[in-house]
């Protein structure tokens, strides 16, 4: 029904807000990044990762994205620094992307928008639980990575994409284990910095963003394989799973804070 939110004309990005007000809110992400209006921030530390390969569980196909779980019972990925207090664990990462390699990113720099782009998905053991952490202002951490096409793609992807066979149809789940997602780092540790809001229903504010600033780089063939997901169910007629990103939301004064100059 209309509250099953989507990316298609009648449940897309402008009627979520009829179900999750906080849609129209002065925090929400994703946003345009113009360098001009960036603030270098000397003061900012670099942020790091320690996660263990074996926490990685199963990779999901929910019907709007593909998402590799990870399990946060415990401290075991955490993600800590930059503009953070404090440890966070890694819950999930997933990926958004367009119907072409020209779009596909949420946030877009310098109106570039990239072909697709990856969020690790951490939260703050301070507040107990993933549900507790989504009604505070740093309750998230999400480190966003740029996805460009090119012809010297990353090999880190492969696994992520030889995964896809498995989950083509909205429901399907399949084991992913012994994967650190670290190695789909770029080279630089340079990142943007703001706060925001999950790019999706329930759009809560409760996301402090680390963008990075170098995107990875990702096979044509590797693009046209994500594009292969379906969001319908294994008995559902065949609708691709595409264009699966917000636009960018009113910046409303905010200011993006840059680690590099
Ligand atoms: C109620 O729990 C939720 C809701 C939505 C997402 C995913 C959102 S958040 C982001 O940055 N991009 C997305 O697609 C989520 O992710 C852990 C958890
Ligand atoms: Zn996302």
């Amino acid at each position: 029904q209309s509250s099953q939110w989507g990316y298609d004309t009648d449940n897309g990005p402008d009627h979520w807000h009829k179900y999750y007000p906080i849609a129209k809110g002065d925090n929400q992400s994703p946003i345009e990044i113009n360098s001009k209006d960036v603030q270098h921030d000397p003061t900012l530390p670099p942020w790091s990762v320690a996660y263990d390969p074996g926490a990685a569980k199963t990779i999901l196909n929910n019907g709007r994205t593909c998402r590799v779980v990870f399990d946060d019972t415990f401290d075991r990925s955490v993600l800590r620094g930059g503009p953070l207090q404090g440890n966070y664990r890694l819950r999930q990462f997933h990926i958004h992307w367009g119907s072409s390699d020209d779009h596909g990113s949420e946030h877009v720099i310098d109106g570039v928008k990239y072909a697709a782009e990856l969020h690790m998905v951490h939260w703050n053991p301070k507040y107990s639980n993933f549900a507790g952490a989504l009604k505070q202002p740093d309750g998230v951490a999400v480190v966003g990575i740029f996805l460009q096409v090119g012809n010297t793609p990353k090999p880190e992807m492969k696994r992520i994409l030889e995964e896809i066979d498995n989950v083509k149809t909205k429901g399907k789940e399949a084991p992913f284990t012994n994967f650190d997602p670290s190695i789909l780092f770029p080279k630089s540790r340079d990142y943007w910095t703001y706060h925001g809001s999950f790019t999706t229903p329930p759009c809560e504010e409760c996301i402090i963003w680390i963008l990075l600033r170098e995107p990875i780089v990702v096979s044509p063939d590797q693009m046209a394989k994500l594009r292969s997901l379906s969001i319908n169910a294994e008995t559902e007629p065949v609708r691709p799973m595409v264009d699966n990103w917000r636009p960018p939301q009113p910046v409303k004064g905010r200011v993006v804070k840059a680690s590099f100059q």
